[in-house]
């Protein structure tokens, strides 16, 4: 294991210690949280977790949980105890961009109904501000979906249609994605709003006040941010 792959998984062992019996829990998704999942099977396992039901932001997520005896359950509307997920950039608001991993949609109805939104990282996720390092990720309709990126140009966002291979990302949801390059100056909020007004648009990876704290791995420890 790289020392950066050590760092993310020290970082989801600690939040994964939130995890108590009995508590319906937000699984996330990426490389990171992958690590939180198992170290909740492994938690299972070992008799240490009872009673755990997880609700899973992608298919990915579900599949890995099943696989580790974690019960998976839909999205309902009781709320979540935990929720525990990776992310893209972190700023000190502990606002976040997700959804490079393409689940931000699930991602963002799971995390919104979570009592406590615990974000786990490794320490290049984190930056001054959003944009720095990172495309907000754009979760656009399949349908018309040319028209819409042509709407999201004349917003004055550049940035292209995710396409890894012959034909564009497709999400869990049949969507596609827009990554979108962030001007060099601009209030997340206020974007935000615009883009969730623009017809064609199906949710943004903008997260924007919902984590509670962030476990972030440096090479030299384990930091434990709250909202600055
Ligand atoms: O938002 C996400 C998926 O939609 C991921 O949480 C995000 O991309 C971080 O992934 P990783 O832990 O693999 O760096």
């Amino acid at each position: 294991m790289s020392d950066l792959e050590a760092l993310k998984k020290e970082a989801a062992v600690r939040a994964a210690a939130l995890v108590e019996s009995g508590m319906r829990v937000g699984l996330g998704t990426g490389s990171t949280a992958k690590y939180a999942i198992e170290e909740l099977g492994r938690r299972i396992a070992s008799g240490e977790l009872k009673d755990i039901v997880g609700v899973a932001t992608s298919e990915a997520s579900d599949q890995l949980a099943r696989q580790l005896g974690i019960p998976v359950e839909p999205l309902d509307p009781r709320p979540l105890d935990i929720a525990i997920d990776g992310a893209d950039e972190i700023d000190p608001k502990l606002n976040l961009i997700k959804g490079l991993g393409g689940a931000l949609l699930r991602e963002k109805l799971t995390e919104v109904q979570a009592r406590r939104f615990i974000v786990i990282a490794d320490h290049t996720k984190t930056v001054t501000h959003l944009g720095e390092k990172a495309p907000v990720p754009v979760e656009i309709a399949k349908f018309g979906f040319l028209s819409t990126i042509e709407r999201l140009r004349a917003m004055g966002l550049g940035g292209r249609l995710r396409q890894p291979g012959a034909q564009p990302y497709v999400t869990d949801n049949g969507n596609h994605i827009f990554d979108a390059q962030l001007p060099e100056s601009f209030d997340p909020a206020t974007l935000e709003r615009q883009l969730k007004g623009t017809l064609g648009v199906v949710e943004t990876g903008f997260f924007l006040g919902m984590a509670e704290r962030a476990f972030v791995a440096s090479p030299d420890e384990v930091r434990e941010l709250t909202p600055v």
